[in-house]
């Protein structure tokens, strides 16, 4: 990661450092962890935090809540919407930098998420895989109560997850098959690195 040419988000530019935003995307298949984390990490660095399931269209979640896995066509607009805001204005009193959840499976989709900072300039777009095996993430959707995604969507969401190629450098892997608090602190130590080695100052640029 850090700086290390990524083959599709280099997002070189002349920016300021104190002008970048960082936008961390927190993806993984369906019960991996994906809100628990991100909030976590959005309050443990005071960045900014956007649910992605919110972004989904009522058709889309009627769909999921039934069991059905979504097409790439029903993904095309959400992630349209997730993706404008890398470039909205941060409400008053809200930091710019955000961490944002997103399943983002597939290479094609986090290209999608890569494009708005490539547009922008001074977006810095990165990721963060939560990896867990089936069984787990089975059993954690299995006891999620009140929520529309089901165990039944971990399958299909497992059989099309592409796990980053050599050239994703933007993409940080972690195992989530251990205790909460203990992927909270690892996720935020790496992502902390990870900007670190990218640029030292982004602790001082809330
Ligand atoms: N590391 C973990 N160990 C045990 N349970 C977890 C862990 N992380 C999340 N959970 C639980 O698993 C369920 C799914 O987590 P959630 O954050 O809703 O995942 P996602 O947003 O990816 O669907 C929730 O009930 C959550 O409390
Ligand atoms: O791309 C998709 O098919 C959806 O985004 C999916 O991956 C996501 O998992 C659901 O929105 C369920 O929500 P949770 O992941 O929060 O369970």
């Amino acid at each position: 990661m850090g700086d290390q040419p990524t083959t599709s988000s280099p997002q070189a530019s002349s920016t300021p450092h104190h002008l970048h935003r960082w936008i961390w995307f927190i993806t993984g298949p369906t019960a991996c962890g994906k809100t628990t984390i991100a909030k976590a990490l959005a309050s443990r660095l005071n960045f900014s935090f956007v649910e992605g399931d919110d972004y989904h269209p009522a058709a889309s979640v009627e769909k999921m809540a039934s069991g059905q896995p979504l097409t790439d066509q029903d993904r095309e607009g959400w992630l349209r919407a997730l993706r404008e805001h890398e470039t909205a204005q941060p409400a008053k009193g809200e930091s710019r930098h955000l961490v944002m959840t997103c399943s983002a499976l597939k290479k094609h989709y986090r290209d999608v998420l890569r494009q708005g900072g490539d547009e922008a300039g001074n977006l810095r777009v990165r990721f963060v895989l939560l990896d867990a095996p089936e069984e787990v993430l089975t059993e954690r959707a299995r006891k999620r109560k009140g929520h529309f995604a089901g165990a039944n969507l971990v399958r299909s969401q497992m059989e099309i997850l592409e796990r980053p190629d050599d050239g994703e450098k933007d993409v940080l892997v972690i195992d989530v098959n251990r205790d909460v608090e203990d992927v909270e602190r690892d996720t935020e130590m790496k992502v902390r690195e990870a900007m670190g080695q990218d640029d030292n100052s982004f602790l001082a640029v809330q």
